[in-house]
Order: structure tokens, then sequence, then C-alpha cells
């Protein structure tokens, strides 16, 4: 996949090119990421930009720091946030649309299809969404956290082919440059494993999120949906140059060429789960069962607070993980079911055509 043949990419700016100082958007680097955009829409590219930077450009406005004070941090999210539509609105001539996603809104599968929906019909229309996240409504139950895991989720939901995160970095090195002047650029991965996540650090700058580590997380996540992933340098016009010319200027991660079912990508790399369901030390589950997945006879407890429609871990008593797994049932309602020995409430339940578990959100834990 390369620059000729991309229909639809998600580019992902990092905070450090929207707000370098903390004080309020600067245009200085978002000049060259604007041009990007309007030339790969000129190719007939569709672009979806995730855009972090609200804080930094919020904080400008508030006497007290958001270091420490999340509530001063979210009022700064909700002030930089307009800031930040007005900036790219400034340097676009098409339309924007503004999109604050969470957590809880991506890992719900009817809201997932709904931003799936939207995405859609504004890159059909010609709109560019501008997707953040909704940090001022978050809690920690909430949240995404960062915006290279964001940016990845929504590269799925979008159906993108290409994911590039443009940081203030060249790309990956095989240790932090900022703290190794010996450290050496990776322009290649063709495989994300422990020695690539043992080399990411965490962030340096006052003003980025997660540092290597998220974006490594990121582009695990969409190569294995099938997604292109480049880690870029926003602050250099020649990156968007190179990307242009089908080079790479930083580090390119390979998709896998046998990318994961949308369905089970969406449970893997998406959802958290919520509870636990702890099953019989016989139990057992395979990738292609199409019946009941769980047996009443076979839930043993239920652990944690969870409503229909979540995901929940499925786990042996001994500890062993199963799988990760859409409930069709509450906690509550799974407790009285794992409690009751009464047969005449199995009946009924056996007579309803929801099985316990999703036959159709399912992902087995790698062995
Ligand atoms: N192995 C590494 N290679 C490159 N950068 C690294 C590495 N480990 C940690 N980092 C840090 O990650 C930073 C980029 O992430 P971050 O500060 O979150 O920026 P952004 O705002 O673009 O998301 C770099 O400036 C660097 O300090
Ligand atoms: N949502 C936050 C950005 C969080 C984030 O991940 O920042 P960054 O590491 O700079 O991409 C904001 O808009 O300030």
């Amino acid at each position: 996949m390369s620059f000729k043949t991309w229909q639809r990419i998600v580019i992902k700016v990092g905070s450090a090119l929207f707000a370098p100082n903390q004080n309020g958007c600067s245009s200085q680097y978002l000049l060259s990421i604007a041009n990007f955009i309007v030339r790969c829409r000129l190719s007939g590219i569709q672009v979806v930009l995730v855009s972090s930077g609200s804080v930094g450009a919020g904080a400008h406005l508030f006497e007290e720091s958001g270091e420490d004070n999340i509530v001063i941090k979210k009022a700064m999210a909700a002030a930089g946030q307009s800031e930040m539509m007005a900036t790219w609105d400034r340097l676009f001539d098409f339309p924007t649309a503004q999109l604050l996603l969470t957590h809880g809104d991506l890992r719900n599968r009817d809201r997932y299809e709904s931003i799936r929906n939207t995405i859609d019909t504004l890159l059909v229309n010609n709109i560019l969404p501008i997707i953040n996240e909704n940090d001022a409504v978050t809690t920690d139950k909430l949240k995404v956290g960062d915006n290279d895991n964001l940016s990845a989720m929504v590269a799925t939901a979008a159906k993108a082919d290409s994911l590039i995160i443009c940081s203030d970095i060249d790309g990956l090195f095989d240790a932090n440059p900022h703290l190794n002047d010996q450290a050496k650029l990776l322009s290649d991965v063709y495989q994300i494993n422990d020695d690539i996540y043992a080399m990411a650090g965490g962030a340096t700058s006052s003003v980025g999120t997660g540092g290597m580590k998220t974006k490594i997380q990121a582009a695990e996540k969409a190569i294995a949906h099938g997604i292109d992933t480049f880690i870029v340098n926003g602050f250099k016009e020649q990156s968007f140059n190179s990307l242009l010319k089908d080079e790479n200027p930083g580090t390119h991660f390979y998709p896998h060429k046998d990318p994961m079912h949308d369905g089970v990508h969406w449970m893997r790399h998406t959802t958290r789960a919520q509870g636990e369901l702890i099953v019989s030390e016989d139990y057992e589950i395979t990738a292609n069962q199409l019946n009941d997945i769980l047996d009443i006879d076979d839930l043993v407890s239920v652990k944690g607070n969870f409503s229909s429609g979540d995901t929940v871990l499925l786990r042996k008593h001994s500890g062993e993980k199963l799988a990760k797994v859409k409930t069709n049932y509450s906690s509550c309602l799974l407790n009285f079911i794992a409690c009751s020995d009464n047969s005449s409430f199995s009946e009924e339940l056996d007579k309803t055509d929801e099985p316990i578990l999703s036959n159709q959100f399912i992902a087995l834990m790698e062995s």
C-alpha cells in the first residue's frame, strides 16, 4: 500500500505541533500538515484528522497549572478545543466537523457503528472530520487516555488504509534520542514484539502524552487491521513531501497480510473487559463455535458490575484466561443465574432467543 493506492487515511497530530509552547495555538507547524491534507484530498484521498492540543491551546487562559489539577486540565481542554477548531478552520477552504469521543463511545458496539457511519457520511460529503478525546467529560473509567491509541481506534472504525502519526521526532529509535545520543532510527518494522516495546519510552516533553509507547500500541492495533502505519516528524515539511513521493520519512510499520476480522479486532483492540465470568475447569471454547458459547451449567461465578452489551473476560477458576466476549446479560442477572438452583428458570432461559454471550463478538486469548 502506498500514497498512490490510499483511499482513506487518518492523520494524527501531536500536541507539540499544535501548541508548542502551551501558549495558545500556533500555525507554525500546521501549515505543512494542512497543505499535505489538501494535496491528499486533491488526489482523491479521503482524510480524517485526529488532533491533540486542546489542553496546550487552552492552558494560557488559566492562572493555575493543569499539571496536578484534573479539573483545571478539563477546563483547559474545553476552552482550547474551540481555539483548535477555529485554527484548523482558518487553514482550510472546505468544511470541517468536530467529533469528540471517549472510550465509552468506542467500546459500545452501537455507538461504535454510529461513529463509523458519521465519519463515512462526512467523508462522502467532502467534510474533514477533526477528532479529539472529549477530555472535558472523561473519567478514568471512560477515557482512552492518549490520542495515539485513539487515532488507531478511529482508523479501524473509519476502515482507513493508512495511519500517519505526526510527532515531534523522526520516528521510532532504538532508544529515546533525548536521553541517548547514540540512538538509531528504525525505518521499517515488520513485527511488533517485546523488543520493540522495550525500545519505546514515555514522553519527555511537557505537552506530549504517552511518548513512543502509546505510538507502538497504536501501530499494533492498526497493522492488525491491515492499516499501513507511519510515525513521522511533523516539524519537518520534508516528511510530507516524502510521503507524497511514496518515500518513508520516518518509521513504517507494515500491515498484517491476513488482517483480523473487524468484529474480532474490535473485541481485542478497542473494548475493555468490564467484569469476569468464571467458568468450570472442563469448559472449552473454540474460534468457530457457532452455538451458544456458554451453558448455564458452566457458569461458576460472576465478578464486577456490567450491563448487557458490555465486554467481559471469560476465565477459569484456575486463572486461565479464555476470551473477551460481549455479554447479552447484565452482571446482576448472571449473578442470579449462577447462584440459582432453580432448574425451571434455566429452562425458561434456554427458550429465549438470546444466548448468554454473543457468538459474533468474541476474541480468544492469544496463547
Ligand atoms: N525509542 C524512542 N524513539 C523516539 N522517541 C521516543 C522513544 N522513547 C521515548 N520517546 C519520546 O517520545 C516523544 C514523542 O511522544 P510525545 O511526547 O507523546 O509526542 P506527541 O505529542 O507527538 O504524541 C519523543 O519526543 C521522545 O521524547
Ligand atoms: N486530548 C489531549 C491530547 C492527549 C494526547 O495524547 O496528546 P499527544 O501525546 O500530544 O498526542 C488534548 O487535546 O490536549
